[in-house]
């Protein structure tokens, strides 16, 4: 019954939509102000009874004569059409139109809606590298001419993040998702920043102390409750929400990024396609980790919202090995699963990833499924915010530098041993770890290599939290080693910065890295990254070679394999060794990382060619 309760909505999506004929989905609704009536070019909610939402029919391609344009028609609140006002008017910027038509091959550019689906988008919610892309990436995409939007929950955890949400306004729509047994209502806040629609779904499970996963105890058991509650709402968000006075209508394209927005391409093939709903909307699943995969008992798949045929696409069964007791018969539903086996398209966050995924070294089981899809399968390596990490300007570090003044990078060392308690020598090399206390992080290998390391000339500084061992030895670790190494328990952003900039290596021992963000930290800043080679590791960092290009070197790091302790010990040395005894060969080390281009502009431009291809297919699931 609750699933057909949606479904009503889908079948009527010729006209504008009138929300009282679905009382049971939207309870409260919005009267939309015409675009010329918001200041800022988003909806200005006037009551809750209002009646319509205008669904804009925006973005239809035109192709003719040559030329390729994106045109909007929508139908207003007040029921006018409105004709030719394009979707990149409504954000308030110029339509692109490229004429490709004879002389010199102009590109064509298609803007299209985007709706980014995901569980953090800094700076509203961050816990990882996941945060950092889905803050960064939209905006990038957004100055490119794309219409964007996020959805991301509402947390609320009496954390300093909160905030950065304090100006979202409610905008007064609330939905009820059919699921777990009964109908949950969730509401939308919304800012529109940078260029992009920021839309948080508001719900009372994500208000609690924690970050968006967990606290103390571990994982939150309701997770799967929590981020199900997101997927439905980022499906039925370019409907419902007239941001800018128009909707993002149904040709959009959707990047569920892991996880937890894995369910959206589910959705759009199971619950909404079937209705005529989204079918000229693509998916891209975007896998930053696949060692979490959202799995849960099987007998939780009812509480998904999904028909109960659709249960083979999240099926999965544990290998015997894997069972808990004789009568455990190790069946589950995987949600990144549904999302390998539905999505339109699937991306990974570095070329290396894209390939380790399919092999069973990388695959977490899931690799011959991805094998099986390579055809859609790519791999674009993120880029970074590069405005937040900027040397010459960034604001959390004591001493501002650049590639052409470098002077004030041993200034931030000197003031970081400082802040640590440590001997103040500009002279002895420093390494610094940034990141989640975690197996794939390698913190193990750290750990054992502590005791030879300690017996360098080196000082250590650690910054991570997470597994709780890890964070006792840290401490553990700073009695015993009191003149060399510091442990800093906890998520702070600041000192990341300082750590960045202060060291002169940054130590990333990854047993598997996606893409990794921090090494591409450290090179703008001109610290020096020793890696484990693997994923985006191997792709980023460029081994130093000091007899090539005629003896003044290329490289920006070390890069090392395999994955033990020796190897890993073996290419700090060279890095100290460099450090100390070859100062114009550390300089073109620091100077060829500085000077890479690390936007996001690159990846975005990809993003579009994946967009292009995910339009040129029919849908995978029809
Ligand atoms: N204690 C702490 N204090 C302050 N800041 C901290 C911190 N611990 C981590 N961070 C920050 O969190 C981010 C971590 O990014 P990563 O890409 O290294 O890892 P993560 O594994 O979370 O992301 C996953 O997704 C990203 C994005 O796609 C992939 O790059 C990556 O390989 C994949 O594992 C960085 O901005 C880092 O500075």
């Amino acid at each position: 019954m609750a699933t057909l309760q949606i479904s009503r909505i889908f079948t009527s999506k010729s006209s504008s939509l009138n929300l009282a004929e679905f009382p049971l989905l939207h309870v409260g609704v919005i009267r939309t102000s015409r675009r010329n009536s918001s200041k800022d070019g988003f909806s200005t909610v006037e009551d809750e009874k209002g009646l319509e939402v205008g669904v804009g029919k925006s973005n239809k391609e035109e192709v003719g004569n040559g030329r390729v344009h994106l045109n909007s028609q929508s139908v207003g609140p007040e029921n006018k059409t409105v004709v030719g006002s394009s979707i990149n008017e409504v954000n308030g910027r110029e339509e692109e139109k490229e004429d490709i038509e004879g002389g010199e091959k102009s590109p064509t550019r298609v803007t299209r809606s985007i709706v980014f689906a995901t569980s953090e988008a800094a700076p509203y919610s961050k816990t990882g590298g996941l945060g950092d892309v889905c803050g960064s990436l939209p905006i990038a995409l957004a100055a490119r001419g794309h219409r964007v939007m996020v959805v991301s929950p509402r947390y609320v955890n009496g954390g300093p993040l909160d905030k950065n949400c304090a100006a979202a306004i409610d905008l007064n729509c609330r939905i009820k998702i059919p699921c777990f047994g009964g109908l949950h209502e969730v509401s939308f806040f919304h800012e529109y920043r940078a260029g992009v629609d920021w839309v948080f779904v508001d719900h009372p499970s994500y208000h609690r102390p924690g970050n968006p996963y967990g606290d103390i105890n571990g994982a939150y058991g309701d997770n799967q409750f929590r981020f199900t509650l997101l997927c439905h709402a980022a499906c039925e968000a370019p409907l419902v929400l007239p941001l800018g006075g128009f909707t993002y209508g149904e040709k959009c394209v959707f990047l569920a990024n892991d996880w937890h927005a894995g369910l959206v391409p589910v959705l759009l093939a199971a619950k909404y396609r079937p209705y005529g709903v989204y079918k000229d909307a693509r998916s891209i699943l975007v896998i930053h980790n696949l060692a979490h995969q959202g799995v849960e008992a099987g007998i939780t798949y009812k509480n998904l919202g999904l028909p109960l045929e659709w249960y083979g696409a999240l099926g999965w069964v544990f290998p015997t090995w894997a069972r808990l007791h004789a009568l455990d018969t190790g069946e589950a539903v995987n949600i990144l699963k549904g999302a390998v086996v539905t999505a339109d398209r699937i991306l990974t966050v570095s070329e290396g990833y894209s390939w380790e995924i399919t092999t069973p070294e990388g695959g977490y089981g899931l690799n011959e499924l991805l094998f099986s899809r390579k055809s859609v399968l790519n791999g674009i390596t993120n880029g970074i915010d590069a405005d937040e990490w900027d040397p010459s300007s960034d604001k959390l570090i004591d001493f501002q530098y650049s590639i052409d003044d470098l002077s004030g990078k041993v200034k931030c060392k000197t003031a970081l041993q400082k802040e640590l308690g440590l001997p103040v020598r500009p002279d002895c090399p420093m390494i610094g770890f940034v990141g989640r206390l975690d197996y794939q992080k390698g913190t193990d290998l750290i750990q054992s290599a502590m005791p030879d390391l300690m017996r360098d000339d080196v000082q250590f500084v650690m910054l991570g939290s997470g597994d709780p061992e890890t964070e006792k030895w840290m401490r553990a670790s700073e009695s015993a080693y009191k003149e060399k190494f510091r442990g800093w328990v906890g998520f702070d952003v600041p000192i990341s910065h300082k750590i960045t900039a202060g060291c002169d290596i940054l130590l990333m021992p990854s047993r598997f890295e996606p893409c990794g963000l921090n090494q591409l930290y450290a090179m703008r800043y001109g610290t020096v990254p020793v890696v484990h080679c693997t994923g985006g590791l191997r792709d980023t960092v460029e081994n130093f070679d000091p007899f090539a290009n005629n003896g003044s070197g290329q490289g920006t790091g070390w890069t090392f394999s395999p994955l033990v302790k020796e190897s890993m010990l073996g290419a700090l040395r060279y890095a100290i060794e460099t450090y100390r005894e070859h100062k114009t060969s550390w300089e073109g080390l620091m100077k060829r990382g500085m000077e890479r281009d690390y936007s996001w502009d690159k990846a975005a431009s990809q993003y579009e060619q994946v967009f292009e291809w995910a339009f040129f297919d029919q849908p995978y699931i029809k």
